[in-house]
């Protein structure tokens, strides 16, 4: 049986979650793999005492591990930029195949490190970087190889999730977030999550990864769930929608669409039952149709799951001798393709809207016009008397799909009526047809 050796950078959730995983089902993954994987170092800057680690070998400088001759697969844990990418990049500098979970690497300086790793003939291997648990990347990759992606989209990120789930159920926004800080499923920086930029650096990857366009991190469209408030949730369910965080990614002859924002999802779409740390991805296949990947986002050993896997499909590569690996990012790098990531303007989407508006006669009328004069249909609209307060009623609109341009340019001239007080309250909408 060939011996293959592991060395773990990163003792936290994720590091501890893969040394539980590796060691606990021992048999299992030799049985799968062909391979003894055996973990013989690991390194974190914070010791862990509530772990048994059998005897391995543990320092607080990842160098150890890094430049250890007889590793063979570095399993980047540690999280963040710049220590992280000067890890990874030694690694395989060294040789050695990667496994990591750091999504936001692999989305802001991928290109760097999968050119370096083809030039080392090593693999770097990222599945825990997405959608945690879920073989999401897998599923692309390999598993709808066959299929030209028109779309992808989901909830992937655990955290905003659980935020909004709870909110649902009448919590406070900052508590719950203290809840899943202490649960283990936020980034080191918490912003990253409720600001869609964690959601933002997943969605790069899975689009290119589906449309085999270049990593364009810098080019998504972000925007978080902090301004979400129980008003717009309830009004969104009277409309038969949930509020959902999600990441889209959509193929137009034009370029790609790279989003991540609210939306207002139907209520009887599975995704809107996806609630607390579960994520959920759907992609849409020419050939397949519809399918969706849902599962723990986040988690020690729901993430371990993947990293585990990435190191066993190395492991066989390894022992096989093979040279055939599936490309980094699932194109052959000579097949990937320029196209654009869409301006903002260009996005087309549906739209909930929550206008504020002095209680006078007309002011429907008004808002119908500009709307209309706009070349946008309304899909409902709700206005309730009792809500009146201070003279002013809010007015809700969902519309159908427009130019988000063309939407602009509506919400800028309702702004400018004399009858409506302050700005409209806009969250995208979205029917996955
Ligand atoms: N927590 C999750 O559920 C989850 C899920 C998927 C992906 N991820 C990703 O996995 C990575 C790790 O996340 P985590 O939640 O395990 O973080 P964590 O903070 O729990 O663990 C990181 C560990 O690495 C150590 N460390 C950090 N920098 C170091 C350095 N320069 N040298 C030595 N040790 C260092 C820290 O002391 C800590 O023990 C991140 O990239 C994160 O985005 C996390
Ligand atoms: N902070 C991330 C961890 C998993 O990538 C989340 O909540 O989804
Ligand atoms: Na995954």
């Amino acid at each position: 049986m060939k011996q293959v050796s592991v060395g773990i950078c990163g003792l936290g959730t994720v590091g501890s979650g893969t040394f539980k995983v590796l060691t606990r089902n021992a048999a299992i993954i030799a049985g799968r793999s062909g391979c003894n994987i055996q973990i013989t170092r690991i390194a974190s800057r914070t010791p862990r005492t509530d772990i048994d680690l059998g005897g391995v070998p543990f320092s607080t400088d990842v160098y150890d591990v890094v430049n250890d001759p007889a590793i063979d697969i570095v399993v980047e844990v540690i999280g963040g930029y710049d220590a992280a990418k000067e890890l990874v990049l030694t690694a395989i500098k060294n040789g050695k195949h990667v496994v990591t979970a750091n999504k936001a690497l692999i989305a802001e300086h991928g290109t760097e490190i999968f050119a370096a790793a083809e030039k080392a003939g090593v693999i770097v291997a990222y599945e825990a970087g997405v959608a945690g648990g879920i073989p999401v990347i897998k599923a692309i990759r390999e598993g709808l190889a066959g299929n030209r992606i028109d779309w992808i989209a989901g909830i992937m990120n655990g955290t905003g999730n659980f935020i909004l789930t709870e909110m649902r159920a009448g919590r406070e926004f900052a508590g719950v977030l203290e809840e899943a800080k202490a649960l283990g499923y936020a980034e080191a920086d918490p912003t990253f999550d409720v600001e869609g930029i964690d959601a933002a650096h997943k969605l790069t990857i899975l689009a290119s990864a589906g449309f085999g366009v270049p990593l364009q991190f810098n080019k998504a469209y972000t925007e978080g769930i902090s301004k979400i408030t129980p008003y717009d949730i309830a009004h969104a369910e009277q409309l038969g929608y949930r509020i959902k965080h999600l990441g889209i990614a959509r193929r137009r002859e034009e370029g790609i669409e790279l989003r991540v924002h609210p939306t207002l999802v139907p209520q009887d779409h599975l995704i809107a039952r996806v609630d607390g740390v579960l994520n959920a991805i759907l992609v849409d296949g020419d050939a397949v149709g519809q399918t969706m990947y849902y599962g723990p986002g986040a988690g020690d050993e729901a993430t371990g799951s993947a990293v585990v896997a990435d190191i066993i499909d190395v492991a066989r590569i390894v022992a096989s001798g093979s040279s055939l690996r599936v490309p980094f990012l699932g194109f052959a790098p000579e097949a990937m393709e320029n196209l654009p990531v869409l301006e903002m303007e260009d996005v087309q989407s549906a739209y909930y809207l929550r206008i504020s508006a002095f209680d006078r006669p007309g002011v429907l009328a008004e808002i119908a016009t500009i709307l209309s004069d706009s070349g946008i249909n309304i899909e409902s609209i709700m206005q309730k008397e009792f809500e009146v307060k201070d003279g002013r009623i809010p007015v809700i609109i969902l519309t159908h799909t427009v130019q988000e341009r063309q939407m602009n340019g509506a919400i800028a001239e309702l702004e400018n009526l004399p009858d409506i007080d302050g700005k409209v309250v806009r969250i995208r909408a979205e029917n996955f047809n």
